[in-house]
Order: structure tokens, then sequence, then C-alpha cells
């Protein structure tokens, strides 16, 4: 049975870069390595009403903090067998983005903390009523919240299909994601956590992830 891992983070902190680079060197070290991504946009009607409501269609949708999580979980809920299956095939299933964006990004939009009762409603949800594998470890990129943006900004400048939504575009709830995420990982929240800096170095998380394997 592998092990599950989410990489998790701000928008444009450097996620999908991040696992491009760590899984190549962890597959040249004969580690066979799954990856897939939440909201999986084009293979879950969820995750593609979420995405659209960020970018103002379904009327009120966006509107709602449990709505939007509720999207975002139920695309999980789609591909939890799917991901059971690649936990029994590979080595380790590496995911940019799980549960803990959820709790993160919701818990911010409340202006609430790790702590609270937006995180215990996602925890109940997502690893009780819909039952989620559990990650066994979690590693936050934490990049300053300026560095992620402008990230973010250049990309959604070059790429039409990544234009700035209603998240990225709102600096503050950024900013209060960020300490989310750093309170979940500080609280060890559903499993450990890796805290990495921007400037790490794949190569180094690869190794990491080996020896920890
Ligand atoms: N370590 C890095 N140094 C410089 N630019 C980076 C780095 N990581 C990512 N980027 C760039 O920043 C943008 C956002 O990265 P991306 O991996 O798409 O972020 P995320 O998946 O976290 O939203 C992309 O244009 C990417 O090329
Ligand atoms: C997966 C997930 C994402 N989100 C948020 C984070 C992002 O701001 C937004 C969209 O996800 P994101 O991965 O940033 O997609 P995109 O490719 O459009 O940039 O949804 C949640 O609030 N909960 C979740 O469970």
């Amino acid at each position: 049975m592998g092990k599950l891992i989410a990489l998790e983070g701000l928008d444009g902190a450097g996620k999908r870069t991040l696992v491009d680079r760590v899984v190549t060197q962890l597959r040249d070290r004969g580690v066979t390595v799954a990856v897939d991504a939440f909201p999986r946009y084009g293979q879950s009607v969820h995750a593609d009403l979420g995405s659209e409501a960020l970018r103002g269609r379904h009327g009120d949708l966006a509107d709602s903090v449990h709505a939007m999580a509720l999207m975002w979980a139920l695309d999980r809920r789609d591909a939890a067998a799917r991901l059971r299956e690649l936990l029994e095939s590979h080595d380790l299933v590496l995911l940019d983005r799980y549960v803990a964006s959820n709790a993160a990004y919701g818990a911010a939009r409340m202006h609430e903390g790790g702590d609270g009762e937006f995180v215990g409603w996602v925890t109940d949800l997502e690893f009780g009523r819909f039952g989620a594998t559990p990650p066994e470890l979690q590693l936050l990129l934490d990049v300053p919240v300026a560095l992620a943006a402008e990230r973010a900004r250049s990309r959604g400048a070059s790429d039409a299909t990544r234009e700035l939504d209603a998240y990225e575009r709102d600096s503050d709830l950024q900013t209060r994601t960020g300490a989310v995420y750093r309170e979940l990982a500080s609280a060890r929240w559903v499993s450990p956590w890796w805290v990495l800096a921007a400037d790490l170095d794949p190569a180094a998380l690869a190794l990491d992830l080996a020896e920890w394997m």
C-alpha cells in the first residue's frame, strides 16, 4: 500500500511546478509515484461548477463558503475510489491540493482560525461522512503572499486559462489563508506537516521523501 502525500499552499505558490520537479527526481530514484490535483477540472462536474462560480457564474453560489467547500469536497468524494486504486499500485501518491485546501480557504473566508468551527466541519464532512483517505504527510509550500500573488498574476497574463479568479484577486483572503495553513501545520492537523520554503531545492525534498517512506 502506497503513502498519500498532499502538497498545499497559496495560489501561485509554485505547487504544480514543485510537484513536476519532485516527481521526476523520485522516479529517477526508482520510486513509483502517481500524481493527481484537486480541483479535478474537466473530470468532475463539481470542480467545474466551483471554478465557474469563482469566475462570476451560478448566481450567488460563490458567496456561500459552505456551498463552495461542498463542491470541492464532492469532487474529492467522486475521486476516492480511484485514489485508493492508485495507492494500491504505487509507492507514493502525491496530490496538488487536498482536504486542507478546503479547511484553510474556508476558515479564512469565515475569518476563523485553524481550530475554529469551519475546520471541524470540513474534517467531519470529508474524513467522516465522505470517508476521504487521510494523507500520511502534508507539505506546506510557505511562500510569501506577495511572491505567490506575483507568480499567479504573471501566469494569468501568459495563460488565458489561468486568469485570476475571485480568491486569487483577494489578497486579504490569501494572507488569512496562509495564516490558517501555518496553524494547521503547527497543530499537525490530520497528520504531520513539513513546512517548505520558497527557495526549496526539489532534489533535496525528493531525498527527504525517499528517506521518510
Ligand atoms: N521556484 C520558482 N521560481 C520561479 N518561478 C516559479 C517557481 N515555481 C513556480 N514558478 C512560476 O510561478 C507561477 C505559479 O506556479 P504554479 O506551480 O502554477 O503555482 P500553483 O500550482 O501553486 O498555483 C508559474 O508561472 C511558475 O512557472
Ligand atoms: C481543492 C480546493 C481548492 N480550493 C480553492 C483554492 C483556489 O483558490 C481555488 C481553485 O483551486 P486552484 O488549485 O487554485 O485552481 P486553479 O487551477 O483554478 O488556480 O479553490 C478550496 O477552497 N478548497 C479545495 O478543496
